[in-house]
C-alpha cells in the first residue's frame, strides 16, 4: 500500500483499547472466580492470542453483540493443562506474561510464534522463572519455540530487574500470584504500571515502595484471591501516537483525538513532541478503570530537533519508530541514544527505522544505542520505498505517517502487521481525510 501526500486532516477520532491493559484484562480475569467484564477490550490479533491461551488452559471468554467481554475464570492455580502448543503470534507481551503466569502451575506449555517472535529473546523470563522452580526446553538462544514445565508449589523470588521491562516485571508478579509467600521485584528505571494497578484492583495484596531515587520495590503476597472486575479500557496512548504525529506533520491539520491513556509510564511521547514545539492540549482530564484518560487536542506545528534523555525511554518504547518520522521533518539535528531495547522488538526497530528513512531521503547515522536524524525543517521527505517492515506493526504505522508528508509517496510492502495491535488504523487516516 502507498500512501502519499495528504491535505490538511481534521476531525474526531478514538483508538482502539490499550493493548498492554487489554491483555493483563484477560489473563487476571481469567484467574478470578466469577464473572469478569470488559469493555473496549482491544480487538487486535496479540490480544485475541491471549484470549485462545486463556481459553485453551480452562477460562470461558465470550463477546456479546455489544462489544463487551465476559469472562468467567478458573481461580488462581486453576489453569489446567493446555491440549495443544500456545501460539503467541507475534505478541512478545502475551508469550512473557503467560510465561510468568503458567511457571506457578502444575502443568507443562508449548509456546509457539511467528517468525518475528520466534527471534526474540526469552532468556529474561526464563531466567528469573527457574529460580522460581520452573523448568525450560528452549531453542537456541533461549528462544521460542519453547516447552515450560511449571512448579507448583513455586518458590518466591526477590529479583532486581536487569532491564528496564514491564513485560520482566509482570512475568514475576503473575508467577508469585500462585506462590507461597512474597515475591519482591526492585526496578531501578520505572516501566509501565499497568500490572501493579490492576493486580490491586482483582484484590491482590501488592504494595509499591517509591526511593527517593525512583527504585520502584514490589511486593506481592501470594496464594492470591481474586475477585471478578468490571473494566474499561482506555484507548491506546501508543496507537494514538500515529495521528498525533500525523496532525502536527501534515501542514494545516486540526485534530482531535478521544479517551487516550494517560499514565505518566506511557505518556512519555506527548512530552517529547511539545518539547520539539508540538500543539498538544489535554482536554477533559478525567479517570477510567483507575486509569488517567483525557482528549488530545493536536495543531500542525513546526519541530525542532532534540535530544532526548534515556531515562525516559520506557515511558515511550513503543513510540520512537513514529518519534524518528517527527524528528526527520523537524528543523535541525535529533540524537536518540539508550535505545538498545529496541533492537529486541518485533523488528530490530533501530535497523529497520534507519534502513527505511534512508530509502526515503532522509540523513540518518545508526549508532549501537540509538540514531542521529537530519530533519528536513518541515520540507516534504522524498519518499520511494517499499520499506521493509519486517512483521512489524509500528514500522508500518510509522512510515505510513512518513507517506503524508512525502513529495513522491511511501510504499509500505505489507500492512497486515497492523492488525496486532491497530486494526482501525487505516480507516482512521481516512476519517481524517488523509487517504485519497
Ligand atoms: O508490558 C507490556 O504490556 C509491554 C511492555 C513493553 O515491552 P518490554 O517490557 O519488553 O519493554 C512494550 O514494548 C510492549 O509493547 C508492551
Ligand atoms: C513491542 C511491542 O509488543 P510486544 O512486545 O507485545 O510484541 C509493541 O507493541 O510495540
Amino acid at each position: 500500500m502507498t500512501f502519499t501526500a495528504a491535505p490538511a486532516l481534521s476531525g474526531s477520532v478514538a483508538v482502539p483499547g490499550d493493548k498492554s491493559i487489554s491483555h493483563r484484562s484477560l489473563m487476571l480475569s481469567a484467574l478470578a472466580v466469577g464473572e469478569s467484564r470488559v469493555e473496549g477490550l482491544l480487538e487486535g490479533e496479540d490480544v485475541l492470542a491471549t484470549a485462545a491461551a486463556m481459553r485453551a488452559m480452562g477460562a470461558d471468554i465470550e463477546r456479546d453483540a455489544d462489544g463487551i467481554w465476559h469472562i468467567h475464570g478458573v481461580g488462581v492455580g486453576g489453569l489446567l493443562q493446555p491440549e495443544t502448543a500456545l501460539d503467541m503470534g507475534n505478541s512478545g507481551t502475551s508469550t512473557r506474561l503467560l510465561m510468568g503466569l503458567l511457571a506457578s502451575h502444575d502443568l507443562t506449555a508449548t509456546f509457539t510464534g511467528d517468525a518475528s517472535l520466534s527471534k526474540r529473546p526469552m532468556a529474561r523470563v526464563t531466567e528469573p522463572l527457574a529460580r522460581m522452580g520452573a523448568s525450560f526446553t528452549t531453542s537456541p538462544g533461549d528462544r521460542l519455540p519453547l516447552t515450560m514445565r511449571g512448579a507448583c508449589p513455586a518458590v518466591p523470588l526477590d529479583y532486581r530487574l536487569p532491564v528496564a521491562s514491564a513485560q520482566v516485571k509482570s512475568a514475576i508478579l503473575l508467577a508469585g500470584l500462585n506462590t507461597p509467600g512474597i515475591t519482591r521485584v526492585v526496578e531501578p528505571i520505572p516501566t509501565r504500571d499497568h500490572s501493579e494497578r490492576m493486580l490491586r484492583g482483582f484484590g491482590a495484596e501488592l504494595d509499591v515502595e517509591v526511593e527517593a531515587d525512583e527504585t520502584r520495590i514490589i511486593t506481592l503476597v501470594g496464594e492470591a484471591e481474586l475477585k471478578p472486575q468490571q473494566i474499561v479500557v482506555p484507548g491506546d496512548p501508543s496507537s494514538a501516537a500515529f495521528p498525533m504525529v500525523a496532525a502536527l506533520l501534515v501542514p494545516g491539520s486540526q485534530v482531535t483525538i478521544a479517551n487516550v491513556g494517560l499514565n505518566k509510564t506511557r505518556a512519555g511521547l506527548i512530552d517529547l513532541l511539545r518539547e520539539m514545539g508540538g500543539s498538544i492540549e489535554v482536554i477533559n482530564p478525567r479517570e477510567v478503570g483507575g486509569e488517567p484518560v483525557g482528549d488530545l487536542a493536536v495543531t500542525a506545528s513546526a519541530l525542532k530537533g532534540v535530544e532526548p534523555d534515556p531515562a525516559r525511554a520506557p515511558s515511550m518504547i513503543d513510540e520512537y519508530p513514529v518519534a524518528f518520522i517527527a524528528a526527520a521533518l523537524a528543523q535541525g539535528r535529533s540524537v536518540f541514544r539508550g535505545l538498545e531495547e529496541l533492537r529486541v522488538k518485533e523488528s530490530d526497530r533501530i535497523a529497520t527505522m534507519a534502513a527505511g528513512l534512508r530509502a526515503i531521503g532522509v540523513t540518518v547515522e545508526e549508532l549501537e544505542d540509538g540514531i542521529i536524524i537530519e530533519g528536513s525543517g518541515g520540507a516534504p521527505l522524498a519518499g520511494g520505498g517499499p520499506i521493509a517492515t519486517k512483521l512489524d506493526h509500528r514500522i508500518a504505522m510509522s512510515f505510513a505517517v512518513a507517506g503524508l508528508v512525502s513529495r513522491d509517496g511511501v510504499m509500505i510492502d505489507d500492512m497486515a502487521p497492523v492488525a496486532t495491535s491497530f486494526p482501525t488504523f487505516v480507516p482512521l487516516l481516512r476519517t481524517l481525510g488523509a487517504l485519497a
